[in-house]
């Protein structure tokens, strides 16, 4: 269930995933809007992969963090790339005092790489932060078996919960 935290209260492993996501966040393309945001995967080997938004003079191009993390993933060959690792853990960070929850299109690929289980975890600069689950995000979210008719017809995809 989705719980409103603050960031004294995490335990380490998510104080070092939202400082990932931070970290990440710095590098953020954003003239457009001014809003930097990171995210960091955490994957079930230990390892992390982060992106921050970029944006575009079209606007409509715009990347969010969440996505060009997980588009790194795949780039990586990890998590819902040719390895088989697996998101356990997702931190977004926005260097803003209230918390930035992911946008309906970040929801969609989070529910394609990882599991309705996975733990995404929303922080804001200030201390403030939500817990939830990518199937608390995004109930109900058609998913790689609902096209792949639960075969492995493609070149790799995730699981759904
Ligand atoms: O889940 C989200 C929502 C928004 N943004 C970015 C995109 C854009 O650069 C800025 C304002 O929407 O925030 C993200 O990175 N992730």
């Amino acid at each position: 269930m989705t719980k409103d935290v603050t960031l004294d209260g995490l335990d380490p492993e998510g104080r070092a995933l939202v400082e990932a996501a931070r970290a990440v966040s710095a590098r953020a393309y954003s003239p457009y809007s001014a809003l930097r945001v990171g995210a960091a995967l955490l994957l079930d080997d230990g390892r992390t992969v982060t992106g921050c938004n970029v944006e575009n003079a079209s606007y409509g191009l715009t990347m969010c963090a969440e996505r060009v993390a997980l588009g790194a993933s795949v780039a990586l060959g990890l998590a819902g790339g040719q390895d088989s690792s697996r998101i356990v853990r997702v931190a977004v960070f926005c260097d803003r005092a209230e918390v930035l929850m992911p946008c309906g299109a970040c929801r969609q690929v989070l529910a394609e790489f990882a599991e309705g289980t996975t733990e995404v975890l929303c922080a804001s600069a200030e201390g403030p932060a939500r817990i939830t689950t990518v199937g608390e995000l995004l109930p109900d979210a058609i998913g790689p078996r609902d096209v792949l008719g639960g075969g492995t017809g493609g070149a790799s995809a995730g699981e759904q919960d």
